[in-house]
């Protein structure tokens, strides 16, 4: 990503850092500061045990987790759905949040991660709000719009996997999410590729998403069934609010 410092000197720095703020320090800053001290225990502990795992930079951060968790007791989510799990970070930030008859229907291709999560989320006490499904999202997405008291039935979804498949959750939460419910989608900066030249320095996976990112942004922009609003927050998360 080329960038300008004060003296308009141009540099070139490999796409990929996760933060999208000025600093390391300030991120550590707000780390440090505000999320942190009020992180609960079981959120503490899953953090830690993630970090240990070779994939571990597919995790939500403890700041995506704490504004998560905060915006679902701000819209009283109680019928929520999650579309990439791994070990459960941003699954057990949502399980926190909601009602004790809150339920969150899960899904993820790999259970073996979750699993790894589990038992955290048993111990927090909160397993009992969550139905995991294993395997790919969307043939449960297209099984569900079959019927109809399923439409309008979530309050708020959290989409968090497989980048090149967003628009085609898309289509088919907006019919699932009721008219005032929300659809977040992670990532939407993409490490800040999303404003890198085409030579820029890039990681593969990254390089290969990117359009994807892109083409669902735009989209999100354009659609006049939601209305949008997209926070540097972790790696980018876009809010959908369902108005049609
Ligand atoms: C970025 S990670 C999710 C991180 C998670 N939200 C957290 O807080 O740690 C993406 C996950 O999406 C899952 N995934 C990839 N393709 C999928 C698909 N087609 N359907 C469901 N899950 C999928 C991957 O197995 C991976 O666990």
């Amino acid at each position: 990503m080329a960038s300008e410092n004060q003296n308009g000197d141009r540099r070139h720095q490999e796409v990929g850092h996760k933060s999208l703020l000025q600093s390391d320090e300030l991120y550590q800053y707000i780390l440090e500061t505000t999320v942190y001290p009020r992180e609960p225990e079981a959120m503490k502990e899953l953090r830690e045990i993630t970090a240990k795992h070779p994939w571990n930079l597919m995790t939500t951060s403890a700041d995506e987790g704490q504004f998560l968790n905060m915006l679902l007791k701000l819209i009283n989510a109680k019928n929520t759905m999650e579309i990439g799990v791994y070990t459960g970070y941003s699954l057990l930030a949502t399980a926190l949040a909601l009602p004790d008859d809150g339920k969150i229907l899960a899904m993820d291709i790999n259970r073996e991660n979750y699993e790894i999560g589990l038992p955290v989320i048993q111990k927090a006490g909160v397993a009992h709000k969550i139905d995991f499904r294993e395997g790919p999202a969307l043939p449960v997405l297209d099984q569900m719009i079959e019927d109809e008291k399923n439409h309008g039935s979530f309050d708020f979804v959290f989409v968090d996997a497989d980048k090149d498949n967003y628009i085609n959750y898309h289509k088919r939460l907006l019919e699932l999410v009721r008219v005032g419910g929300v659809i977040a989608y992670d990532n939407t900066l993409w490490s800040g590729s999303v404003v890198a030249p085409p030579d820029a320095p890039m990681r593969k996976y990254i390089r290969y998403y990117r359009d994807f990112v892109l083409e669902l942004n735009n989209a999100l922009a354009a659609d006049p069934r939601i209305e949008i609003c997209q926070l540097p927050v972790g790696d980018g998360v876009t809010l959908c609010r369902r108005i049609k």
